[in-house]
């Protein structure tokens, strides 16, 4: 049998405030320390050093001066993450600005971002890479990037841009302002009509993911953001696996109040 990989229901999508303005609060102090993290002065080595379980301090190598500065080598918190998160000019960073708290999930924070060079709003997934390291969930994480720049279908959130920072990885996309889940919980129920059109359209986003051997592997109502005609967009690739033709993949996950029985027991 192969491994068990859960997520618990734990993430908790943040009601829109009725401005668009700056927040302030406790909330609003946890998500933009996000920000100041960026340029702190522990590098992520140290951290990576000290996660390998190194009691030793970790001592900076002696400088070979001789080499040009295209020759030195990546640092590997930097190399372990590409070339799926490139680097940015921190330029790019600064083009951001966090307009307000969307969601926290198991994995990352998701954060609403005006880009000032684009003049357009998205959705910015920020995930520590201490947090993918200690889960041991590169791959995956990997994975989920790379299988959303080859996706290409009406009803599924593409990609816009991901990189990384000093400390984080950043995955950003169109921004939605509303799940299914969300919208379930303020209506109560839907309507027959609408629960047939939203069925239909997952059913043929599922089809055209597994015609390309991708499985999703937690599709769940928060998983499925609307856009504003009302119509699916499938997002979080995040458990997701490109499987060669004929392959299967071992690992019991998905998010456990959505599981079956049978796959909670592991039968
Ligand atoms: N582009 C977006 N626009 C609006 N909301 C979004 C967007 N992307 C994600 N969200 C919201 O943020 C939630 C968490 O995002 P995501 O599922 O990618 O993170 P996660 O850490 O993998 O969460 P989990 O594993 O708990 O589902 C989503 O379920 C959705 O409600």
């Amino acid at each position: 049998m192969g491994a068990v990989s859960c997520r618990q229901r734990q993430h908790f999508r943040v009601p829109t405030p009725r401005k668009c303005g700056n927040i302030q609060g406790p909330l609003a102090r946890g998500w933009k320390s996000l920000w100041c993290g960026v340029g702190t002065i522990r590098s992520g080595l140290e951290e990576l050093w000290e996660l390998q379980g190194h009691q030793e301090p970790l001592r900076p190598a002696p400088l070979l001066l001789e080499k040009t500065l295209s020759e030195w080598p990546v640092p590997q918190f930097i190399s372990l993450f590409l070339p799926e998160f490139p680097m940015r000019p921190v330029r790019r960073q600064q083009q951001l600005k966090i307009l307000g708290l969307v969601a926290k999930g198991s994995f990352g924070t998701v954060l609403k971002v005006l880009d000032c060079a684009q003049k357009a709003v998205f959705a910015l997934k920020v995930v520590p890479k201490v947090k993918v390291l200690q889960r041991d969930t590169l791959r995956q994480c990997k994975e989920e990037v790379s299988i959303q720049r080859q996706i290409n279908h009406p009803f599924i959130h593409s990609l816009g841009d991901s990189w990384q920072g000093k400390r984080h990885l950043f995955i950003m996309c169109s921004y939605y302002c509303t799940d299914l889940y969300s919208l379930w919980a303020a209506v109560g129920c839907f309507p027959e009509a609408s629960v047939r059109l939203f069925a239909a359209e997952l059913v043929l986003v599922l089809c055209y993911l597994h015609d390309l051997g991708i499985i999703h592997r937690d599709v769940k109502m928060e998983n499925i953001l609307l856009d504003d005609r009302g119509h699916l967009k499938l997002t979080d690739f995040g458990l997701s696996r490109h499987l060669p033709q004929g392959a299967r993949a071992y690992t019991i996950c998905g998010t456990l109040q959505y599981m079956g029985e049978r796959a909670k027991d592991g039968g």
